[in-house]
């Protein structure tokens, strides 16, 4: 008896709930509709507004006011692809175009005096009873942002609608983005009312790729040590008008972020964030994967695959080069950065390991890089009192005393390049809709297929992986949208932990000097720019999907790997201009020991907007998914001792660089701005790792008053 009760009971209340639902969606049905037209003031003039589905157009109701003014200050009726004179890919910008194009297809044909808004790009709207209260949503009045219910009477007559805009001023700058308002005011607060509750609506629907609760690392020691300011002026109020709930922590020491990441509970938060440079990046990266090997239960070592990290990251440059966020962006600019997370557009962003004779080191999401890039990472730390201009001299010290490096190197053709996929005919440029980085279902490469050199790569030696849940005491009290800064106990001092102890370095060096294959790599005397290909036996052959690889011996100048094109403001094109960021493989770039004048040729290049790389005769790029490296392919088993490779954290990997390496034989890795040691290392590209907010790198499109059609391509506005 009692039992049917509360079944009745609970069948009541279903059917209550089921009742109200269907009533909320048929208010939400009354008060949305696609198309509202109405007239505004903007600025005490007059506008024709209309809301068309997904985006917002308005124009002046006086024809004679017709042109539109763009950020730069040109008028302009259209944007055309006009970008073969700045020496940029041709097909790339058209694609842009035509996605731009595809983007306001739906809106149809605009006047050419139109001010046009996705509504995805809507970060917030608001109402407001008085203008001052429309300017500022996070007050009392603004931020009443939610639909007004049923019965009350509404008395708001302003109407401001938060939105991002790309701001495209010339070749150079075409990446920054902003936030604008626009500012609608209309006697009736009927029709305010209608068009908050329709806009609300379309924006949370726009809204469901969002995020809302964001775990911050700022990193206060990085770049010219402002990540906290860089934070508060940049990003907070961003967040805040996005309605995302910030919790962050200021970073004690270095491979903080990354212990926080593999030791806490990250499920109150749906992303993760980072306020610093490329090393904060790389810690975070690192961590996030380390997580997902740890929470998959794989080896941290030795993983048959690499599970991606369930949490998007955002990456938020406030470090003194930067290039992971400019490759990304196209931009250093913090805000655009904050932007892009809260827009919330995100892309796979390729991961490469890095392996010596343990196993997996760590990750890497930029560039690493031996011989003069290592010696300017290992010299540099030294003189980080110097700030950004370290780099600078560092750098002119490295390059004077670079006298080449030896080294072999193998690179694992790709099937449809039996050749190497040498990297010399037209390539494009990884941008906003490129079609090679489009995600797939192509697989990453077998952990443990390609083999290197040594026989303790397959060995089944497992680590032992230990998780422990702690929870971050995070302060909730703020509402929605707040920017908490939160208590670390961090009681353990880890900053000489390398990201993966390396305490098996003896046992897996007398490995590597039992193996056949190291031996016979050591037999090759004549070590002068030696190329060769190690083709598979018939056996091999036989069995079919056997790697073919390229080896190339020599003496270098630098040997580079860029998973992104490592562009920066110094090198706005970077060292790999047509790397892709998501196309799974890396770019392997070989300079040959030359002369000093070579050297500038190349250094030139890097750093020339025009510049290419390619076109130098003693430099080689190759695109290829493993690549392996031995510094020392003449050693003997007893130097390794001497020699220990090991992965060291940025503080003292200068010291410890110089007492490991002897006597400038050896140059040293710059991974990600850090120090590694290694001198026989596996890099395997891993396609779309990890997810990141961002759209890549916009082409140029130049503003022309060609008047094709009557649609235009930007939002432009004289409301600021
Ligand atoms: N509170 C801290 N004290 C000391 N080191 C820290 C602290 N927080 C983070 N770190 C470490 O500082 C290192 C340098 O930071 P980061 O790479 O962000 O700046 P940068 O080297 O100036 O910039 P870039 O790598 O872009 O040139 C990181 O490797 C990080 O581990």
């Amino acid at each position: 008896m009692v039992s049917s009760n509360h079944k009745s009971h609970t069948e009541n209340m279903e059917s209550k709930q089921q009742r109200h639902q269907q009533q909320q969606q048929r208010h939400h049905q009354s008060v949305s509709c696609d198309i509202l037209l109405n007239t505004f003031q903007i600025k005490k003039k007059r506008y024709k507004v209309l809301l068309n589905y997904d985006h917002l157009v308005w124009e002046r109701s006086d024809a004679k006011h017709c042109q539109t003014i763009n950020n730069s200050g040109i008028n302009e009726k259209t944007l055309t692809p006009t970008v073969a004179a700045q020496g940029i890919n041709v097909a790339a910008a058209q694609k842009e175009a035509e996605y731009e194009r595809e983007q306001l297809s739906q809106r149809a044909s605009y006047g050419n005096c139109s001010n046009v808004v996705h509504l995805r790009e809507v970060i917030r709207v608001s109402k407001s009873t008085t203008v001052r209260n429309a300017h500022n949503p996070l007050n009392e009045g603004g931020v009443n942002s939610q639909p007004s219910q049923g019965a009350t009477t509404p008395k708001d007559t302003f109407l401001s609608i938060y939105y991002a805009e790309r701001i495209v001023a010339s070749p150079t700058d075409c990446n920054r983005w902003h936030i604008r308002r626009l500012t609608l005011h209309n006697k009736d607060p009927y029709i305010v009312a209608k068009w908050f509750d329709n806009l609300q609506n379309l924006v949370e629907n726009s809204r469901q790729t969002r995020i809302k609760r964001l775990l911050v690392f700022i990193n206060p020691y990085g770049g010219r040590k402002m990540g906290l300011q860089v934070y508060e002026r940049s990003c907070k109020s961003t967040f805040q008008l996005a309605g995302i709930d910030a919790s962050c922590i200021i970073t004690q020491r270095a491979n903080q972020i990354r212990d926080i990441l593999m030791s806490h509970d990250l499920t109150p938060f749906d992303a993760v964030c980072c306020v610093g440079g490329d090393g904060t990046v790389a810690e975070m990266i690192n961590g996030l994967l380390m997580r997902s090997m740890q929470d998959a239960g794989v080896c941290l070592r030795r993983p048959d695959n690499i599970p991606k990290p369930s949490l998007p990251v955002g990456i938020i440059p406030a470090g003194s080069t930067d290039t992971v966020a400019y490759s990304l962006h196209g931009t250093s600019d913090p805000q655009t950065a904050a932007i892009h997370l809260v827009l919330g557009r995100k892309r796979g962003l390729d991961v490469c390991s890095i392996r010596n004779a343990d196993g997996i080191i760590r990750f890497f999401a930029s560039t690493m890089g031996y011989g003069y890039l290592g010696d300017v990472a290992a010299k540099s730390e030294k003189y980080r009192w110097m700030g950004t201009k370290r780099y600078e001299y560092t750098g002119v010290k490295s390059f004077l005393l670079n006298r080449g490096y030896e080294a072999e190197v193998k690179i694992l053709l790709n099937e449809d390049e039996p050749d190497g996929g040498d990297a010399t005919t037209p390539e494009i440029i990884c941008n906003v809709n490129c079609e090679t980085c489009k995600p797939d279902s192509s697989t990453d490469i077998d952990m443990d297929k390609p083999s290197s050199s040594k026989t303790s790569l397959h060995s089944d030696q497992k680590v032992e992986t230990k998780r422990s849940n702690h929870t971050l005491d995070y302060k909730h009290s703020q509402p929605l949208g707040g920017n908490n800064y939160c208590d670390i106990q961090d009681s353990t001092n880890k900053q000489k932990n390398p990201i993966v102890d390396s305490s098996d370095v003896n046992l897996a060096l007398e490995e590597r000097s039992n193996s056949p294959s190291s031996s016979s790599l050591s037999n090759s005397d004549n070590m002068q720019q030696q190329e060769q290909y190690e083709f598979p036996s018939s056996e091999a052959q036989s069995n079919g999907n056997v790697p073919k690889w390229r080896i190339i011996r020599g003496e270098f100048f630098m040997v580079t790997t860029t998973n992104i094109t490592c562009a920066c403001s110094r090198s706005p094109n970077g060292m790999s201009k047509y790397c892709h960021l998501g196309d799974g493989h890396l770019d392997v770039i070989l300079v040959r020991k030359s002369n000093m004048f070579n050297n500038l040729r190349f250094a030139i290049n890097t750093m020339a907007r025009n510049g290419d790389i390619r076109t130098l005769p003693f430099v080689e790029i190759y695109r290829t998914k493993q690549f392996i490296f031995n510094a020392k392919p003449n050693m003997t088993p007893q130097d390794y001792n001497s020699i220990r490779g090991s992965c060291q954290p940025i503080a003292d990997s200068y010291a410890e660089a110089e007492t490991n390496l002897p006597n400038n034989i050896y140059s040293s890795w710059n991974c990600d701005g850090e120090v590694i040691t290694d001198l026989e290392i596996t890099l395997t590209s891993h396609r779309q790792l990890i997810d990141v907010f961002m759209r890549g790198p916009y082409i140029y499109s130049k503003p022309s008053k060609n008047l094709e059609n009557n649609s235009i391509f930007c939002c432009c506005h004289s409301d600021s």
